[in-house]
């Protein structure tokens, strides 16, 4: 029988097997961040432990760190996580890319931006939006601090191999319609659990034409389905993608490379434990109007009301969403007025992202009830946004054009929508207080969330002029 890129990834790493008892994997990368590090170096340093391959592990800051005023840190927890982290790295020879650095950014934009991200590995790292890299044909999943502690210590992580889920989404995607609003449709059609206890494996025409950003879009929220990681098998586009990133094979070893990446795909009679097969052309821009990314909508549709549900805890959990987003049943997406616009976090804030977000705002100008900010996701992509001149647009039309930063995705630094109003945000969690007390966020294409800064309430882009959407 045929094997699965994910039961080849497994098999290719486990170090021991023992019958009824977890695997013990080889991990390739291990990335690190500020905020769930500094027990698992404290942890190490109480059983005067080094890093066993320091060389195969990456920090950077991007939690807490400030978007204006880089240096500015208020918040002493904030500080005190980030001087920690710059210490340990020293301590333990981990390379850390600091506020000064160049590479800086959110742990899951350099990654793959870096080429430290290659098909066929196993990465972790402390945070739950791992599943990013997944993108790339890897195997790619959060973990928790004293599995952090473990990994620096051993290189290895004791797993229990998962159950794996086949996605296939074929046919077409209309036009105005992205990756962010694929995975959306995904949740909103399966719910936030469907992907408990498995990996998903992405495939279908509509995934092997999608970019790699678009790609690690929809990789990055398999974890809100619940999946412990999602990926997609590695072709020529990845491939095109890392040749010359700073940490991708060189030259010479290039094609060597390529031919042992290609060997992670699936069979074509490899078995799974779940499919499910969804036809892309039903897909619209989505806008999440609850409190979970399972509650969203297309935007030329409507609010549920009670009676689209049966049972009375399905019913009251509509009532108890919409009273906190202050929103009403049976309302109209696009009659859904907003005060914020977040284009950043690890879900869309690459050049991709910025780019489609910029073909909207080009020449026009941000509403005067809203306040807009792009964070791009690394320092990076905003010096390639600025080579582009892509922040003049932003900048020209009301939008604030910040360092790079998990920003507003989560109340964490600064960057904090006020109670009681509503932003239209690029990132991938809603649940209250996500970017803020009282905080009511809605889930978001960059495309949609720009157009939704024009206009300060949504928006259905396939009806802005061609001028206006290219
Ligand atoms: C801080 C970190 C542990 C957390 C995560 O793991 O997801 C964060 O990145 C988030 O998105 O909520
Ligand atoms: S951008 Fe948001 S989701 Fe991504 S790592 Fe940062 S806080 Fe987590």
């Amino acid at each position: 029988m045929g094997k699965s890129i994910i039961e080849k990834i497994w098999d290719y790493h486990v170090v021991q097997k023992e019958e009824g008892k977890p695997d013990l994997l080889y991990i390739d990368l291990h990335l690190v961040h500020e905020v769930t590090s500094p027990q698992a170096f404290s942890g190490l340093r109480m059983k005067n432990r080094k890093v066993r391959r320091p060389d195969r592990t990456f920090a950077t800051m991007d939690h807490n760190v400030p978007t204006v005023n880089r240096k500015q840190i208020n918040d002493a927890v904030a500080k005190n996580q980030m001087t920690t982290l710059e210490k340990n790295c020293q301590e333990f020879g981990v390379p850390l890319a600091d506020l000064d650095s160049p590479d800086q950014g959110i742990v899951h934009v350099i990654g793959p931006e870096l080429g430290l991200t290659q098909p066929g590995m196993t990465i972790v790292c402390g945070d739950s939006h791992t599943s990013t890299h997944g993108a790339f044909g890897a195997l790619a999943f959060g973990i928790g601090t004293s599995e952090v502690e473990h990994v620096l210590a051993t290189q290895t992580l004791w797993q229990s191999k998962p159950k794996t889920l086949k996605l296939e989404i074929n046919g077409k995607l209309s036009s105005g319609v992205t990756a962010k609003d694929v995975i959306l449709y995904v949740l909103s059609k399966f719910g936030v659990q469907f992907g408990t206890g498995y990996v998903i494996e992405y495939c279908g025409e509509v995934i092997e034409g999608l970019s790699m950003e678009e790609r690690m879009t929809i990789c990055n929220m398999s974890i809100e389905g619940g999946a412990r990681a999602g990926l997609v098998a590695p072709d020529e586009t990845t491939f095109s993608y890392l040749k010359g990133r700073k940490f991708a094979p060189n030259k010479e070893e290039f094609d060597r490379y390529v031919e042992h990446w290609s060997a992670f795909t699936s069979d074509k009679d490899a078995k799974y434990d779940r499919e499910i097969v969804i036809d892309g052309s039903d897909i619209s821009p989505m806008v999440s109007w609850g409190t979970n990314p399972a509650m969203t909508a297309k935007i030329e549709d409507a609010i549920p009301t009670v009676a689209d549900y049966e049972t009375e805890i399905e019913k009251s959990t509509l009532e108890r969403a919409l009273q906190y987003m202050g929103l009403n049943q049976g309302q109209k997406i696009e009659d859904i007025k907003i005060q914020h616009v977040f284009i950043g976090s690890c879900t869309n804030s690459r050049i991709e992202d910025i780019r489609k977000a910029a073909e909207v705002v080009k020449g026009q100008k941000v509403h005067p009830s809203v306040r807009a900010l792009v964070v791009p996701g690394s320092q990076g992509v905003k010096q390639r946004a600025e080579e582009e001149g892509l922040h003049q647009i932003f900048i020209e039309a009301g939008f604030e054009w910040r360092e790079s930063g998990c920003s507003m995705c989560l109340s964490m630094n600064d960057d904090v929508v006020p109670a009681g109003e509503h932003c239209a945000s690029t990132s991938n969690r809603n649940f209250e207080g996500r970017q803020g007390a009282g905080a009511r966020t809605h889930l978001v294409s960059p495309a949609m969330a720009a157009a939704a800064a024009l206009y300060g309430h949504f928006v259905d882009i396939r009806k802005l002029t061609p001028v206006e959407v290219r």
